[in-house]
């Protein structure tokens, strides 16, 4: 089985999910993506680093097994925990801000993609994305309000 990383149980005795994931916006909307696991279920494009695996490598490698596409200029934009939508487990993630410079195609694991400005009555969005990064990226002004 693959080795992801995991942050000791705490008191509850749930461990949490350590999780990278990327913002990419492209004429004020948001990438996200679903799984065919959930595909009703959105996020940011990203996933579980491997054991030992730097963040910023973990990055690359979601967005090429994905997307097909390379991070261009990654920036650190924010930590965030939330529920994980999957797993439904204590997750955090930390969250890069990239450019990309070729069009994503989505690969075998994925369901959908799409580009939203968050206001979507279609779209079902993780609970760190809707309730954390959303409003993070529209009070930074990357996303309109
Ligand atoms: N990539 C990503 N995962 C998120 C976000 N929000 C959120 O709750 N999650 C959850 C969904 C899953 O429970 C978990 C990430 O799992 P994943 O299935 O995408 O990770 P992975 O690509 O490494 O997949 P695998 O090794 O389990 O096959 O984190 C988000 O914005 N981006």
């Amino acid at each position: 089985m693959k080795q992801t990383m995991t942050v000791p149980a705490g008191p509850d005795g749930a461990e949490t999910l350590v999780v990278v994931a990327a913002v990419i916006v492209q004429e004020g909307r948001l990438l996200v993506v679903s799984k065919k696991a959930a595909p009703e279920v959105f996020y940011l494009p990203g996933g579980k680093p491997e054991a030992g695996e730097e963040p910023l490598r973990a990055l690359a490698r979601e967005l090429d097994e994905e997307l097909g596409v390379r991070a261009l200029e990654p920036r650190f934009l924010a930590e965030v925990e939330a529920v994980a939508a999957l797993e439904g487990v204590p997750m955090r993630m930390t969250v890069f801000e990239a450019s990309i410079d070729e069009e994503p195609k989505i690969a075998a694991e994925l369901a959908q993609m799409r580009w939203i400005t968050g206001d979507e009555a279609d779209v079902r969005l993780a609970p760190a994305v809707r309730d954390q990064v959303l409003p993070l990226l529209r009070n930074s002004g990357l996303i309109a309000s």
